[in-house]
């Protein structure tokens, strides 16, 4: 079909035209519409815009979250829920306990969004768009002709005028099957399954599907291949097609039916036996379901070692994908570091979180993470793997998405936009997930729906809300690098914001933020090691920085506020907040004139000590800004004094680059202090005390016990070089998660 000139895809909606919409209440709102589309003008609309999907240049993938409204929570065969035809929709009107049935008598244009033109049970037609649907064009998950049923259904209006049903939440819509007694007698079809064909025939199918990863049809195929199984047993092909079935739910994130089909292939296996074990419990797919289930790394009946390897690795696959846990900090973090690459972010680790508890934080921080035992620095408190990290290549412009949240005014880039989809589907097909996550922090969200906390049951499963989701997702998510040691690396440009990942970790969600934190989070792929900062007594409570502090403080809770909705109020925001404002201005425009003198004096070739000297004179000025009143307590005595921290960490270099030893020395020490870590030199005994008090552990902190260390060695003060280094070597690992890349980074 060639498109008109003209053409305009009105499929893919326009957020900021669609937010002046629904800015306005329809005056319509509740009645029915007055005119509407006829059959042959959507049906012409509707190819014009799946040819522009082969034909048109494709633009960036636009997810919509309208104004938030709950999912139904009726399951639609209850005897009280209604059911609806076309006719009876209105506008803006949603009836939680109405559904429709409706057939699909399009392709479906799959984009941004899902749309289909659909009639009903009576023959009227209207536009269907279902939004958050994870299928491609090659693998849909709706199809031409299939039957849909839609919970709370109403018209929704189009910007361009006209009205579409839109779907939102993925349990608002249930895919039916053909020979479902819920359709209508002359839809009914009886499920295609082409005589003669024999299993091992769909299996073979099946096998092509999935080359061709069309995985939805390559279950359909594994599927008839075990219905004709039924009449015809072969147990080896059979105990085949589960664990083909099994290896395409992994795939698609469906764990749940992954571990459903595992566990008939594993007890098939075992009953075929030539002597069937004597214990009942191997036959048996509840127990063995349940075993996968467990998120226990035991093993009870001693499965793994009676499993053949194909099936023990799938039972392995979806043990981690379901969370598993162990009681003990024990990894092989470097080994696990090496399998860590732009494509391979997952890894095989269970979770270790026996050492802390949640609970509420008494401080009105909500709850909050607590130490069961006392940490010294460096140890593991938390390692955890993600609950989802997309795993995309970052090159690839195919996947880049917009996520708008019309509810809140917010845009979320490709990073948040992927992770959203990719928990809609992980929450949409796993049932047994879904309780977990939705206990994660949601702002307030389900008070403002008007939905509790414990309502959220649909035929007997949690309702999967995507705007909680969406909510869940930007108060407890992570950006994350490939691993943090990348953040190091010599290439490593900071200036040149390299994508970073969006991640979600559902036990990590509970550790609130302090500026002074006790922790430092880290990352190797999709496994989160959180490490303890300093020394932690059983009872505290872990922290960790949410983002580094911004130097200013009316930013810095600025940022707290629009991000997560809170203020923080840990010692350092206390005592930077209650600086004059006087004082703070001048400090900002220091500041600033320091940040002017040392990209001024960077870029006039090497720098003399004669310009090292003018800076150090304008940082000494920003220090007497942060010194106590005459007579009064110096409130920042071991606090960082976060605008001396930049400046000073350029005179430690600039020093070193002018081969100045003691200054390099001396603003190496101030760049310790000024991340609140105090130091003491005994220049007699030669001995070198640190107190890390509430200090900042990170990547400054480690470079200036190294140029310490490489000045004392300098000197022949090697006593004071190695303790230097050995610290340097702790928090090395505070600050990647493992030694992989220490000695090198020491070196450089
Ligand atoms: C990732 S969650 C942390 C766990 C959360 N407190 C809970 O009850 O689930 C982030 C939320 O915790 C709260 N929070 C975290 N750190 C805080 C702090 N320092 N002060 C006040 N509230 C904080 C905020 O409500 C924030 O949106």
């Amino acid at each position: 079909m060639i498109l008109p000139k003209d053409f305009r895809n009105t499929y893919e909606e326009v957020p900021a035209s669609l937010r002046d919409l629904y800015s306005q209440e329809s005056p319509e709102k509740g009645s029915k519409p007055s005119s509407k589309l006829s059959r042959q003008s959507l049906l012409k609309s509707h190819q014009r815009h799946l040819a522009f999907l082969t034909e048109g240049p494709l633009p960036i993938r636009t997810l919509i979250l309208p104004k938030p409204y709950a999912p139904s929570r009726k399951a639609i065969r209850d005897a009280s829920s209604r059911r609806l035809n076309l006719g009876d929709l209105l506008i803006d009107s949603r009836n939680p306990e109405s559904f429709i049935v409706v057939k699909s008598i399009t392709l479906p244009y799959i984009y941004s969004a899902t749309v289909l033109v659909v009639e009903d049970e009576v023959g009227d037609v209207a536009r269907l768009t279902i939004s958050n649907l994870e299928h491609t064009a090659i693998d849909p998950i709706v199809s031409e002709s299939g039957i849909l049923a839609v919970k709370q259904p109403c018209w929704s209006r189009l910007v361009d005028g006209g009205y579409h049903i839109r779907v939102d939440h993925p349990s608002d819509l249930v895919i039916l099957e053909g020979g479902d007694e819920i359709v209508k007698e002359d839809w009914r079809v009886r499920e295609e399954r082409r005589e003669g064909r024999d299993a091992d025939e769909w299996k073979k199918e099946g096998d092509m599907m999935f080359l061709k990863k069309m995985f939805r049809k390559a279950l359909v195929c594994y599927n008839h291949g075990l219905h004709h199984l039924s009449t015809h047993p072969n147990a080896p092909l059979q105990i085949d097609l589960h664990r083909k079935k099994c290896g395409v739910n992994i795939v698609l994130l469906r764990l749940d039916a992954a571990a459903t089909d595992l566990s008939l292939a594993i007890c098939l296996s075992f009953s075929t036996l030539p002597t069937p074990p004597s214990n009942p419990a191997l036959t048996d797919p509840a127990t063995i379901a349940s075993w996968l289930h467990s998120q226990s790394t035991t093993d009870p009946l001693n499965l793994s070692s009676q499993l053949p390897p194909a099936l023990r690795a799938l039972a392995a696959r979806i043990k981690f994908d379901l969370g598993l846990y162990q009681s003990t900090p024990t990894y092989n973090l470097p080994l696990l570091s090496s399998y860590v690459g732009p494509l391979s972010l997952h890894l095989d680790a269970a979770t270790y979180i026996s050492d802390v508890e949640v609970r509420d934080s008494g401080a009105g921080h909500g709850r909050g993470t607590f130490a069961k035992r006392a940490f010294t620095m460096g140890e593991c408190v938390v390692v955890e793997k993600a609950f989802v990290l997309p795993g995309y290549f970052i090159a690839d412009r195919g996947s880049d998405c917009l996520l708008y949240n019309l509810g809140n005014g917010t845009a979320a880039p490709r990073p948040g936009a992927l992770l959203f989809r990719e928990l809609v589907q992980k929450l949409s097909w796993n049932s047994s997930l879904r309780r977990e996550f939705f206990k994660c922090d949601d702002g307030g969200y389900e008070g403002e729906v008007g939905v509790g906390r414990g309502e959220v049951e649909v035929e007997d499963e949690w309702a999967v809300d995507v705007f909680r989701i969406e909510r869940i997702r930007t108060l407890n998510c992570f950006s994350v690098p490939t691993r943090s040691l990348d953040l190091l690396s010599p290439t490593h440009n900071p200036h040149s914001n390299p994508e970073l990942r969006n991640g979600f970790w559902l036990h990590a969600s509970f550790i609130n933020h302090s500026c002074l934190p006790n922790s430092v989070r880290t990352f190797i792929g999709d496994v989160l090691v959180l490490r303890a900062s300093r020394d932690i007594a059983a009872g505290e409570e872990i922290t960790h920085q949410y983002t580094s502090p911004d130097i200013d403080i009316h930013e810095r809770q600025e940022k707290f506020k629009a991000t997560w909705g809170f203020e923080c109020d840990c010692r350092l925001c206390a005592v930077d907040g209650a600086v004059g404002e006087q004082v703070k201005s001048q400090r900002r425009v220091l500041f600033e004139e320091l940040k002017s003198a040392v990209v001024k004096a960077g870029g006039q070739g090497a720098l003399t000590s004669t310009a090292i000297k003018r800076i150090a004179r304008m940082t000494g000025r920003l220090e007497a800004l942060y010194a106590p009143a005459e007579g009064e307590p110096d409130q920042y005595e071991n606090l960082p004094r976060l605008a001396l921290v930049h400046p000073t960490l350029f005179l430690t270099e600039a020093w070193r680059g002018v081969g100045n030893m003691e200054r390099m020395i001396e603003a190496a020490r101030k760049l310790l202090r000024n991340f609140g870590i105090l130091t003491a030199v005994d220049t007699e005994k030669r001995t070198f005390e640190v107190d890390l008090g509430q200090g900042l552990v990170n990547v400054e902190t480690v470079r200036a016990l190294k140029y310490l260390a490489e000045g004392y060695t300098k000197k022949g003060w090697t006593g004071i070089a190695e303790k230097c280094v050995g610290l340097a070597k702790t928090w090395f690992v505070i600050i990647t998660g493992t030694e992989v890349g220490m000695e090198e980074f020491l070196k450089q």
